[in-house]
């Protein structure tokens, strides 16, 4: 056998809205050990979500150095790093002592909400989504800092004075493994913020004033794939270079291999979320599904449509810890195959509202058509298969702006789940592929890094790296799963408030 060369291990940081984690890969992109901490959420007020931006950036160091320990190798050994992360969650830290000014405030949060409200209206958002591909809402990060500013003592006038640094997470990462050396972000990170136009792919000093978000606390922003520095010697006892960073919806999409315009992935975790690649130009959704940066590398920018669906997995959980139906998210599988069909029984899971494409933040979910034979098993099915219906309403709303899918890949928790992808090869009439490495956020990382480093000569190297588990055909016609898609829709529509 071949010496290994241990110079050849790539490190991905995957920090998560949960939990943070590292994962050490070979340049064939298997796992080759990793390292994981859960860290607390804040909920101050109804409907805010925190984070301490300090604990997250000690846990990401503590896990770095247990996978890289776990591996059986030194910082010296690794390649280059990656870095993906929860998207729009916003920190603000002093450029002097890094420290933040406030905890940060997670994506989830809603408390700019009525700001939000007031700012909008219809040409405003025509002109924002012409802009930034985004809607107006509290999601995003431009009013998430504007709330900061004008919420902690002298934080504006700070701002302005150029004392102050903004960054989504990775950019708060980057800047304490570097020691400070390196306030920079990536494409894809700025294009979740509503200030960055993803056009001329710079920071719009327009956007900026409307939001009141001063150009000093900026990042710098870079390709995905780039040199963003170091990793101090003083902090893994080698330097690593930090070679690509990434939002991580986006890095699922790369570490899912789908670089050609029409392909897919989808994300079945908490909630749902799928990606198009639609190429090198822009589409703006007729359906309030939102145009972002997919990757920028060597200059170029590659698109996507994005999609989300609020309740995926969370279904289940709901199943299993408010109804007690069972104990484990896997035993839903072999509860749902008992049965050929739900007989009627649908799960609309509008538990915060329906999202894409309906935008109906009152609906409520429910359960239709039960009858005295309704038992667990049809509950439990209806509720699987809910997720797939949802991925067909997203993947016909996205139809509408850009050629759809002609397979869809997936991925996360969910995915696991056969019986899942098996009704969603049949609901879409698309074959769905599940890959063999099903930590593609990380994945999506290590590629990036190692394409900048050299270890892969392009895209179509990473590519030809993805391999499939296992695909799940299309097994029914058309017309029985349109009948099915048309009972859904018709459930949809005795939860809606909205028109
Ligand atoms: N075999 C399964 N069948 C159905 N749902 C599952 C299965 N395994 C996990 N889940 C669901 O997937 C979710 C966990 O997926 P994960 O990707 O870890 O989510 P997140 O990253 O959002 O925390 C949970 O909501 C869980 O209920
Ligand atoms: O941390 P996740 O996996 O829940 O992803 C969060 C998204 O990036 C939010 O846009």
């Amino acid at each position: 056998m071949p010496p290994v060369n241990r110079r050849n291990h790539l490190l991905a940081i995957d920090q998560g809205t949960t939990s943070s984690r590292a994962i050490v890969f070979d340049a064939r992109g298997a796992i080759v050990a990793s390292a994981q901490r859960e860290f607390d959420q804040f909920y101050p007020e109804e409907a805010w979500v925190e984070h301490d931006a300090n604990r997250i950036w000690t846990d990401v160091l503590a896990v770095c150095r247990e996978a890289i320990d776990r591996a059986g190798l030194s910082a010296a050994d690794l390649a280059a790093c990656g870095i993906t992360n929860q998207r729009e969650t916003t920190v603000i830290w002093d450029r002097a002592t890094g420290e933040p000014i406030h905890r940060a405030i997670v994506w989830q949060d809603r408390r700019t909400a009525e700001r939000c409200r007031a700012l909008a209206d219809d040409s405003t958002e025509a002109w924002l989504q012409e802009r930034t591909g985004l809607l107006m809402d509290p999601y995003f990060s431009a009013t998430k800092i504007a709330w900061l500013l004008d919420h902690v003592d002298g934080a504006r006038a700070r701002a302005e004075a150029g004392e102050l640094a903004f960054g989504t997470i990775d950019a708060w990462l980057l800047w304490h493994l570097t020691d400070g050396a390196v306030h920079a972000t990536d494409a894809t990170n700025a294009s979740r913020t509503l200030l960055f136009n993803i056009h001329d792919q710079r920071w719009d000093d327009e956007l900026l004033a409307f939001f009141d978000v001063p150009a000093a606390l900026l990042p710098e922003v870079r390709d995905t794939a780039s040199d963003f520095g170091t990793i101090s010697k003083d902090l893994l006892g080698a330097e690593i270079p930090i070679a690509a960073m990434v939002g991580d919806q986006q890095a699922a999409l790369v570490g899912q291999a789908c670089f050609a315009p029409g392909m897919a992935k989808s994300t079945y975790g908490t909630g749902c979320f799928l990606m198009l690649n639609v190429g090198e130009t822009a589409v703006l959704s007729r359906h309030r599904l939102l145009t972002t940066v997919a990757y920028r590398i060597g200059g170029r920018t590659t698109y996507a449509l994005e999609g989300s669906i609020f309740v995926a997995g969370a279904a289940i959980q709901w199943l299993r810890d408010a109804l007690h139906l069972f104990e484990k998210a896997e035993q839903t599988q072999a509860l749902a195959a008992s049965i050929e069909h739900t007989d009627g029984v649908y799960l609309v899971p509008a538990f915060t509202g329906l999202g894409a494409p309906y935008w109906d933040p009152a609906a409520r979910g429910a359960i239709l058509g039960l009858t005295r034979d309704t038992g667990i098993e049809q509950i439990v099915r209806a509720a699987l298969e809910s997720t797939c219906y949802q991925t067909r309403d997203l993947v016909g709303a996205i139809g509408d702006d850009a050629p759809g899918p002609r397979e869809l890949r997936v991925d996360g928790g969910m995915a696991a789940n056969d019986l899942v992808c098996g009704f969603l090869a049949d609901i879409l009439q698309t074959p769905v592929e599940r890959p063999e490495i099903i930590e593609t956020t990380a994945l999506g990382a290590a590629y990036l890094a190692g394409l900048q480093v050299g270890l892969y000569e392009s895209l179509e190297a990473v590519g030809a790296l993805w391999r499939a588990e296992r695909r799940f055909e299309v097994t029914r016609e058309a017309a029985e799963v349109d009948a099915l898609y048309d009972g859904w829709c018709r459930a949809v529509a005795r939860v809606r408030c909205a028109d």
